[in-house]
């Protein structure tokens, strides 16, 4: 029979084809009857993509966006943190902002190269300054000196880089005038300063400070040669294809000149005593890459993802990040969007926390607030006001936080953040019960310190916000990727459970 012939017509050689193909010598009625069984299990299958379909449909409808908030006093590791996120949720789109960073990098290490002429200029103009003796060099660490004196072979290296001190200048009036720098650059005499008055309130440095940009501007397009080419266009461009290598006036082309010279600089015994003399410690601080020079000043350098995580440019007022997360174990994906504000004093005294100021309504609606407190800063105080130690500024801010009745439902994660930093410190030696007397006599390594402050701040969670919430408090090194996607990804898994609970979505 024909239909016989054709029941027979898949690949003998397919085992799929095989299983479900009709019986051999199938009756009509047989026939009649399996094409019925198998209109009727298609039907339910149709139903069931239909409702699952409708499900993700509704999801993605009714859940609302997830929102986070980056907390901590500045430099405690905000903006570093959303780094992080980007990394993980969309790595070309950051990694083709390389470009950009590749110039906060060179901004980083002129600003370190300033600190250093600054402190031989102290050092030199100081009366009680005596030139190096053998007894006082770098390697014997002695003190019977407040600070030594320049050779002249240091001052005429330090005569040399001063040149380099533009370089701040030129790429702050990049930062600050995107569209119009080629004018600037043209009207830019050696030794001109920035105008205070010509430099927009949303990005300044002022003599001595740091430069500081509110995300809001949009400076990463600034080092492009076509900066006015369209968002969805630069998305899929790597930046640095659009650097003009050849620019006789990059910064990078001018730092690759001094090179030497700053290597020269930074490995002078003098200049390492003269900053230990004046307690600057320069490989702790932010946007450190002096160790790097030959790789950061090379000609076509091109900044490694730890370095973008490394580079340090401060944050001022609020900025929003959105981006897409997806559940691994649901599938599901949730629009995820991130706030991070500077975190220096006067923005959050003026913004933060005073009622009726315009950050509130941010602090209304908040799944979770993610807190830095930089431990390794137990020693340090605040560069806003130097009577402030740094730890228990963040120790008030936490309380502050976990007191405050907008917040009191916000899931909160934890980031004892700069353990990296920490564990050198008290390696090195430095006593942590001299800054923080209450440690009393507990042992000065890192397992005893950090457990004790891990208890400390949890215990004022419990004391200022005695209604169950959710909590979690990791130990974070930020500019660890790996470590730190592990811990974002258990905080994502953690919110989006939350979220979709909220919007019962599941129960
Ligand atoms: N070694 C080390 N450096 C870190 C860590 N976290 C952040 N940093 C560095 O510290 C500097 C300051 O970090 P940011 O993320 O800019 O700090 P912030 O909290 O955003 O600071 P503001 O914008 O001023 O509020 C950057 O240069 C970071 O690379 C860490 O865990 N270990
Ligand atoms: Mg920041």
């Amino acid at each position: 029979m024909p239909g016989r012939v054709l029941m027979r017509s898949f690949d003998e050689s397919d085992p799929i084809a095989a299983a479900i193909a009709p019986p051999e010598n199938e009756s009509p009625g047989e026939r009649q009857n399996r094409i019925l069984k198998e209109r009727v299990a298609k039907q339910i299958s149709d139903e069931i993509d239909e409702q699952l379909s409708r499900e993700k449909q509704f999801a993605k409808k009714q859940a609302k966006p997830v929102k986070v908030l980056l907390l901590g006093q500045s430099e405690s590791g905000k903006s570093t943190t959303l780094k992080n996120f980007q990394l993980m949720c969309e790595p070309k789109a950051f990694r083709a902002e390389r470009a950009s960073w590749r110039a906060i990098i060179h901004l980083n290490v002129v600003r370190s190269v300033r600190t250093i002429l600054d402190a031989l200029a102290v050092a030199s103009s100081a009366p009680e300054a005596l030139p190096p003796s053998p007894r006082s060099s770098a390697s014997s660490g002695s003190r019977d000196s407040l600070t030594v004196r320049p050779d002249t072979d240091l001052l005429a290296l330090r005569m040399r880089l001063l040149p380099l001190l533009q370089i701040e200048d030129e790429l702050t009036r990049r930062l600050a005038h995107p569209d119009t720098h080629e004018q600037d650059r043209a009207q830019l005499t050696p030794g001109t300063p920035v105008s205070a008055s010509r430099t927009p309130a949303l990005f300044r440095r002022r003599a001595g400070k740091e430069v500081a940009v509110n995300s809001a501007v949009a400076w990463k397009h600034v080092f492009m040669r076509s900066p006015e080419s369209d968002d969805g266009v630069r998305e899929s461009i790597d930046t640095l294809n659009l650097v003009d290598w050849d620019d006789p006036e990059d910064p990078g082309t001018l730092l690759h000149a001094r090179s030497e010279d700053m290597q020269r600089l930074w490995a002078h015994p003098t200049v390492r005593l003269t900053l230990e003399r004046q307690g600057i410690r320069l490989q702790e601080s932010s946007g450190f890459f002096l160790d790097e020079l030959s790789e950061v000043t090379a000609p076509r350098y091109v900044p490694r993802d730890e370095h973008i995580l490394r580079a340090r440019l401060k944050t001022l007022g609020v900025s929003e990040h959105c981006m897409r997360l997806t559940d691994p174990n649901g599938g599901i994906t949730r629009e995820f969007r991130i706030f991070d504000v500077g975190g220096q004093r006067s923005m959050r005294r003026k913004h933060c926390f005073a009622p009726s100021t315009k950050w509130v309504p941010y602090f209304d609606d908040m799944d979770a607030i993610i807190f830095l407190a930089p431990i390794s800063a137990f020693d340090q105080t605040l560069s806003e006001d130097p009577r402030v130690n740094r730890l228990a500024d963040s120790v008030e801010l936490w309380t502050e936080i976990a007191s405050n009745k907008l917040l009191q439902k916000t899931n909160l994660v934890l980031f004892l953040n700069k353990v990296d930093i920490m564990q050198a410190k008290l390696a090195a030696g430095i006593q942590f019960a001299d800054y923080c007397p209450a440690y009393g006599r507990r042992p000065n390594d890192f397992d005893s310190a950090s457990r004790y402050l891990k208890k400390q701040f949890s215990g004022i969670l419990k004391q200022q916000s005695p209604l169950p919430r959710v909590f979690y408090c990791h130990l974070t090194n930020v500019i660890d990727t790996q470590a730190t996607a592990n811990v974002l990804r258990n905080m994502q898994d953690m919110l989006m459970r939350f979220n979709l609970k909220e919007s019962h979505l599941i129960m």
